[in-house]
């Protein structure tokens, strides 16, 4: 797993660490990673044109050891100062020592300097960068964006927030972010994601000065990890029997999805109840369907309750049914909607529950998402006792005691009509292995948004996806964080 931190976390792991090495070492240890990242992505050194925006804090110091150590390469290096009195001075003597040059962010011939770079290095904030960004930093920002070079941001992008991922305004849109001791959570949340670029992180001896990480991001080796796979002795109840109870007569689309969903991540069981009956045999012969409520659907070990479900007498009577259990629930969609008008319904409950929200849905629980993600879904989460999943670009989902995962895998792709309903099947899958595996609820959401961001990647290789398509890659998507060779997924190579 990696640990995802907070400014202010890593600013205090850091104090003993500056108190304990020689003065500047850190920052060359920063600039010394930053310039053979920088080096590897640039391919030849000799020759390029390589231009620094740069701050007045160490970000920009940062930016001017890289830059002088690239230079020392044969690189022709040229340093943009926004505050040329306040430019950190050491690195500013290194880089001209290496035959650097420099220039005022105020001379007419920056912008076009930066326009020609074949690598911009953005040095402009770091950590300690507060609001939005500047005027002067803006126009540099527009001048590296409208180029055709490598933007690469130091530690974070310039103008988001490091703990949050806010962007007040304009941001460094970078291609890669070259980060420093530890991932900041603001390069995988929120708008900050999409500044970032490829993370690339850079060890200075941070380790042990860092806390416990309350945030966490699922690689694919840690989702493998908890995907029991089917062993000798299981049958077809042994593996997770999930029930799943969503759609209706009119509307069977989200059911059919949903059930897909949980049959293609753990093809244990699938037992279906409600009124798209018909629609689900038809589409999948593998689950147990009927026409009746969760009380005739037989035996389960964890309930998918809402996609299409509407949100009538008859559907709050199924979710105040299904939430009455001692069961893992997960609610979603239409139920989402009923809960929030009862959310004492879940409160009283002490067996697993995920709510998997977006944000409009979330926003019916009393208070809007705002720009802080993870602590939006945080306060939900310890309000209600439950888990909550809040769906994003990176989807965050937290657990009543604060303990977080942000998703890595999704796509844009994935803003298309029944998605969620794919979510909540894979999701109700993964949580029916709860009393075999013993898999933690957050722990189990997060493996879910995992699988259904990868069945996503693999599907928008093809072009442009619907939902059903996920489904369809799902086996892949599991195949694919197990390490099983493509070749060998048998039907799902269609
Ligand atoms: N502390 C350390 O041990 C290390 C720090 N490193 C670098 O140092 C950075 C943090 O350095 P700093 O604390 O100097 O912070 P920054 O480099 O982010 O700069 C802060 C400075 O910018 C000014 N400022 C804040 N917001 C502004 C805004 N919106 N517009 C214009 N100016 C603004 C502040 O007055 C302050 O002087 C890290 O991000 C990292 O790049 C690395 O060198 C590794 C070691
Ligand atoms: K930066």
């Amino acid at each position: 797993m990696i640990g995802l931190y907070t400014a202010e976390e890593v600013r205090a792991a850091e104090a003993p660490l500056l108190a304990a090495t020689a003065e500047g070492a850190l920052m060359q240890r920063a600039a010394a990673g930053l310039a053979s990242v920088c080096g590897r992505l640039l391919g030849a050194v000799y020759g390029r044109r390589v231009a620094l925006l740069v701050g007045s804090g160490n970000n920009g110091g940062d930016a001017l050891f890289a830059g002088a150590r690239l230079a020392g390469r044969g690189a022709r290096v040229t340093a943009v100062l926004l505050d040329p009195e306040r430019a950190h001075p050491a690195g500013l003597s290194a880089l001209r020592r290496s035959g650097g040059r420099v220039l005022a962010a105020s001379d007419p011939a920056a912008p076009p300097l930066i326009g020609r770079a074949d690598l911009v290095l953005d040095g402009m904030l770091g950590i300690g960068g507060r609001g939005g960004l500047r005027r002067d930093a803006v126009e540099l920002t527009w001048a590296a964006a409208g180029g055709a070079g490598i933007a690469v941001a130091v530690d974070v992008p310039s103008g988001i927030d490091a703990s949050t991922g806010e962007v007040d305004g304009v941001a460094f849109p970078a291609m890669h972010t070259v980060t420093f001791g530890a991932v900041k959570r603001g390069l995988v949340v929120g708008e900050g994601r999409g500044h970032a670029g490829q993370v690339h992180l850079v060890e200075i001896g941070l380790g042990h000065h860092l806390p416990v990480a309350t945030a966490w991001q699922l690689t694919d080796a840690d989702v493998a990890a908890r995907l029991e796979p089917p062993s000798a002795g299981d049958d077809k109840y042994s593996q997770g029997v999930v029930g799943v109870l969503a759609g209706s007569a009119t509307y069977p689309g989200a059911a059919v999805l949903c059930t897909g969903a949980a049959l293609r991540t753990r093809p244990g069981l699938v037992r279906y109840a409600g009124g798209a009956a018909d629609g689900v045999r038809a589409a999948w012969p593998e689950a147990l369907v009927t026409e009746g409520g969760p009380g005739d659907a037989g035996r389960v070990q964890a309930w998918v309750v809402g996609p299409g479900g509407g949100t009538d007498e008859g559907a709050r009577a199924v979710l105040a049914e299904v939430l009455a259990t001692d069961l893992p629930v997960l609610v979603d969609a239409d139920a989402l909607t009923l809960l929030a008008r009862e959310p004492e319904l879940v409160r009283r409950r002490s067996a697993p529950t995920v709510l998997t929200p977006h944000d409009r849905e979330f926003e019916r629980f009393g208070t809007p998402v705002g720009t802080d993600r993870i602590g939006a879904a945080r306060r939900l989460a310890a309000d209600l006792g439950a888990v909550v999943l809040l769906k994003g670009d990176a989807t965050v989902v937290a657990d009543p005691g604060g303990t977080t995962f942000v998703n890595g895998t999704g796509t844009a792709d994935l803003a298309t009509a029944g998605t969620g309903d794919v979510l909540s099947g894979i999701a109700g899958a993964v949580l029916a292995t709860q009393g075999t595996t013993g898999l933690d609820t957050a722990e189990a959401a997060a493996v879910a948004a995992h699988l259904h961001g990868r069945a996503g990647r693999l599907a928008a290789r093809r072009g442009p996806l619907i939902a059903g398509d996920l489904v369809r890659r799902l086996p892949e998507a599991v195949g694919h964080v197990c390490g099983v060779p493509p070749a060998l997924l048998g039907d799902s190579q269609a």
